[in-house]
């Protein structure tokens, strides 16, 4: 029987890569730090999701197991798995490259040299490839080779929108849009690539990654920073308004014009994208709360990420930015007292002044024109 390590039984965990997984036939050993959900999925091998959209239904994945990532008998299932998988948020994979490493090393060391590939689904651009450097940086070099031959490292574009379920019935119920889009990089695999309905392959990950987070997510985190300062508490709250609606759209467009010119995107079809998105927002069945979608803004602020990567491409293009400035100024007006990202960014804002802050965190240059129309908007909004 295929196995499969899956770190992260969080959100999109259990409602979308794990789900996969085991619907494929695979079993799947979650691997979390949450010790209620270690518990119930090691005792229940099974959990309901509840799927939300143009149909209503619940399915039941069955044949999952778990174990607590410190565990040391997680060193065993590594050296012996054919799959891992990942969704632990990008700040958490440096945290897990050792236990890879060591796992890792343990099956070199066995003589395993069945092909393993491993497969970071997180919202970052070649996250797995990321994933690689770190386990590099715990790994005995005289095993480089054999990782290098058996061991593929596959990068991957994951869409799915899974917020926190309403079911409150059920610790491990999660809740998932109908729309579901994972895309793997088909030139990284060792081995035969895993048959899994619902990964989708490609040459060109790339262009899906960017055009999925410079899209979704731009619009996303744009709408959660903008309802926040309108005193909304959910996305679906803050996208029903017509005038924050309009902005998220246009920033939308002003990233997807530099896609197009990047990737060569058929215009229509783009702007077909960006309305499905949007209708995905306004789904009224799912309760996805701003907190949720503006988190961690620090990591949101970086330079390869969802609102300077696009602003970025608008500047080496010339392409019209007025949204995605404003969207960047809304990033520095959010607080969130629960979010240590949040509370560091306002302490830096508040000792530094918005253009050090900015250029601290985005890599912009603080006397540039744009940190100076960031700070412009900045002013208007925060007060
Ligand atoms: N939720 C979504 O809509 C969605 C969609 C696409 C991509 N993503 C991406 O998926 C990743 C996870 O997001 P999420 O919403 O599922 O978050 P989540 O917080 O629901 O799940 C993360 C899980 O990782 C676990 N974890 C933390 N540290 C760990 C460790 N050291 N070892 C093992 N597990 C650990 C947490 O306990 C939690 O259960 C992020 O990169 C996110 O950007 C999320
Ligand atoms: O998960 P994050 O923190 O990178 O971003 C929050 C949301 O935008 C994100 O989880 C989306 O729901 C997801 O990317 C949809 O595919």
């Amino acid at each position: 029987m295929t196995t499969a390590i899956h770190f992260g039984a969080g959100n999109i965990g259990r409602g979308f890569i794990g789900k996969l997984l085991a619907d494929a036939g695979i079993h799947v050993t979650f691997a979390d730090v949450n010790p209620q959900l270690v518990e119930a999925l090691s005792s229940r091998h099974s959990y309901p999701v509840h799927i939300v959209g143009q149909e209503v239904r619940t399915d039941t994945v069955t044949g999952v197991d778990a174990i607590d990532s410190r565990r040391p008998e997680l060193l065993e299932l590594i050296a012996n798995t054919d799959l891992i998988t990942t969704a632990v948020g990008p700040t958490v994979l440096t945290l897990i490259a050792r236990t890879l490493a060591e796992g890792l090393q343990r099956r070199f060391e066995r003589g395993n040299t069945a092909p393993l590939n491993i497969i970071a689904c997180e919202n970052q651009v070649r996250g797995t490839t990321f994933l690689k450097g770190e386990v590099l940086k715990h790994l005995d070099a005289r095993y480089l080779p054999e990782l290098e031959q058996f061991v593929g490292f596959v990068d991957s574009a994951v869409d799915r929108i899974v917020p926190p379920s309403t079911d409150q019935s059920d610790p491990l119920a999660v809740t998932v849009e109908t729309f579901s889009e994972w895309i793997v990089d088909q030139t990284q695999f060792r081995g035969p690539v895993p048959a899994i309905p619902g990964m989708e392959l490609t040459d060109n990950l790339m262009a899906f990654v960017e055009r999925k987070l410079f899209t979704l997510n731009t619009g996303h985190i744009i709408t959660a920073y903008l309802g926040a300062l309108a005193g909304y508490r959910t996305i679906g709250e803050a996208i029903a308004d017509p005038a924050i609606r309009a902005q998220v759209k246009a920033a939308m467009q002003e990233s997807g014009a530099v896609l197009i010119r990047r990737y060569g995107f058929d215009q229509a079809q783009h702007q077909a994208y960006i309305e499905k998105i949007l209708g995905r927002f306004a789904n009224p069945h799912l309760v996805d709360e701003i907190d949720r979608v503006g988190r961690q803004p620090i990591r949101k602020l970086g330079p390869e990420d969802r609102l300077i990567k696009p602003l970025l491409g608008t500047l080496e293009y010339g392409i019209d930015n007025a949204n995605l400035l404003k969207g960047i100024a809304a990033a520095f007006c959010y607080r969130n007292d629960d979010d240590p990202q949040a509370v560091e960014l306002q302490q830096r804002l508040a000792t530094e002044g918005l253009k050090t802050a900015l250029a601290h965190y985005t890599g912009l240059d603080a006397g540039s024109v744009v940190a100076e129309q960031i700070e412009q908007r900045y002013l208007a909004l925060s007060h």
